[in-house]
């Protein structure tokens, strides 16, 4: 596999400033068409602008999907050694085994909306530091994690889905979000695995403490990712990034998935315009991560997964939005008086 572009987070972030927008002729051919379509203007809701947006990002004005791609990051992490989870940290690794055997539910949902399924597993037997006692990851971690997301990503995918697997991971976003947007830990802190109500105060004090042990992450986004994050969420960030370089429109998945996403678009705003939000996960710290970007999400089934399974079920709702915008005839085409 080719290498990563960077290596430094300097020069990762001056790519991701450099990124390319979306074509903005694409974007107004499709805008153009939507209003010649047969139904009342605005009638498909939301499923317009995905298809108007989605049509930018590939730089044509009547798309199709062919080539959606799921990546699912695995990464273990030392802060579970607090507890925090509700499962045992072993579970990552035999969850990647599962992945790999085609068992696990994100193979299904990959499967059900045809988009193939990538496996990464980073560096299991190191799990990152306990982020309560320093830094989680050294610059050259996250360079390298950031860049396994990187090379990842297919550059003929035209979708790209992330996910992840780690336990302790809710932990550890959460601590990244208190970094990112402040308030207070209990505000993105939340049952994860399926912790009780002790579970719960107990990775608000996490978090807090977090916090304290590396206060070089407030205010600078890489440098939370790097002192509270993990190499999955990392990998995510990098694949993210990857996509704007490539304009591969992105659909973003749960807490896990959005906070690491949110990452770069704190370091470089607009750095997330080519991803929209495909769920709101049962974490109450999702819905305020995605209130922060700004993005609203497609769905909200009660989901509480990760792997990248609430957006890995968006992708039926893109398809269905794209299938309508460049299949469906024109008022002219199909002889229907336009009004
Ligand atoms: C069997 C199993 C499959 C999973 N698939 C995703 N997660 C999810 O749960 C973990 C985060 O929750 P926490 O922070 O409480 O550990 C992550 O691995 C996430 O992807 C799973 C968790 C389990 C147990
Ligand atoms: O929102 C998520 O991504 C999530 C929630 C619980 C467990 N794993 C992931």
């Amino acid at each position: 596999m080719a290498q990563a572009p960077f290596s430094t987070i300097e020069a990762f972030r001056a790519l991701l400033s450099d990124a390319p927008g979306a074509d903005e002729a694409a974007r107004a051919g499709a805008a153009a068409r939507n209003g010649q379509l047969t139904k009342p203007p605005g009638a498909l809701g939301r499923l317009e602008d995905l298809a108007i947006w989605y049509a930018g990002w590939r730089g044509d004005a009547r798309p199709q999907i062919d080539a959606p791609q799921v990546i699912v990051f695995a990464g273990n992490h030392g802060v579970t050694a607090r507890g925090v989870s509700a499962f045992p940290a072993e579970v990552t690794v035999q969850m990647v085994a599962n992945f790999n055997a085609g068992g696990a539910a994100i193979n299904q949902l990959a499967k059900a909306f045809g988009a193939t399924m990538d496996v990464v597993a980073l560096e299991l037997d190191r799990p990152t530091a306990d982020f309560t006692q320093g830094a989680a990851m050294s610059e050259a971690e996250l360079v390298a994690a950031l860049a396994a997301g990187w090379v990842a990503v297919d550059p003929r995918a035209d979708l790209l889905v992330t996910g992840e697997m780690g336990i302790g991971n809710t932990t550890s976003a959460a601590a990244l979000a208190h970094a990112l947007f402040g308030g207070a830990p209990e505000d993105w802190v939340g049952r994860g695995t399926g912790v009780d109500d002790t579970g719960l105060a107990l990775k608000a004090g996490v978090v807090a403490e977090g916090l304290a042990a590396n206060p070089g992450a407030v205010g600078d986004p890489l440098e939370a990712l790097r002192c509270l994050g993990g190499r999955e969420l990392a990998a995510m960030a990098g694949a993210i990034a990857r996509a704007r370089i490539e304009r591969i429109p992105v659909i973003l998945d749960g807490f896990i998935c959005s906070t690491a996403a949110a990452t770069l678009e704190r370091a470089v705003p607009g750095a997330l315009d080519h991803a929209v939000a495909g769920h709101v996960s049962q974490e109450p710290g999702h819905g305020r991560v995605l209130g922060a970007l700004g993005k609203a999400p497609l769905l909200s089934l009660g989901m509480r997964l990760g792997e990248g399974s609430g957006a890995a079920l968006a992708i039926g709702v893109l398809r269905g939005a794209v299938a309508c915008h460049s299949g469906m005839a024109t008022f002219a085409e199909a002889g229907v008086s336009d009004g």
